[in-house]
């Protein structure tokens, strides 16, 4: 195994990583819920069934959000003018990640949201 192109290939993901962090306001919205949705789960304790799903749907979220941020400077590159083509593949990227973060989203409430109730309940 080559180390160094190894190595490389993750310096490369990170500073893709770092500039969609930096260029995208919707990638921080998602950093920052989920970062709300670890702490929560310290907080209530997950079980490691829970961690795997929660850590699953963070991950696919940001990886959604990657896809659709290399999609969009793909098209910007084919062409800046109005093009329906265009129009339709970053529609397309968008949806994938509306896919993931409702899907993420209806995971953290049947997850969370019992627990809530009961802490409420108390
Ligand atoms: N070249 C184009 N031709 C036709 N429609 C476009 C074109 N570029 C963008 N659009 C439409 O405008 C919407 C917003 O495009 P934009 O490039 O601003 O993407 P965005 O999702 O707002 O990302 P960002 O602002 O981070 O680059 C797209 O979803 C698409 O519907």
């Amino acid at each position: 195994m080559n180390f160094s192109k190894f190595l490389r290939s993750f310096t490369i993901g990170f500073l893709g990583l770092s500039h969609i962090i930096r260029s995208e306001q919707n990638m921080r919205l998602h950093c920052c819920a989920a970062i709300g949705v670890i702490i929560a789960g310290f907080v209530f304790s997950l079980a490691a069934w829970e961690w795997v799903v929660i850590l699953f749907c963070l991950g696919l979220v940001i990886s959604a959000e990657c896809l659709n941020k290399a999609v969009e400077r793909l098209a910007d590159r084919v062409t800046r003018e109005q093009d329906p083509l265009i129009k339709q593949a970053k529609d397309c990227g968008s949806a994938a990640v509306l896919v993931v973060a409702i899907t993420a989203a209806a995971v953290g409430g049947v997850i969370f949201l019992p627990k809530i109730w009961a802490l409420a309940g108390r």
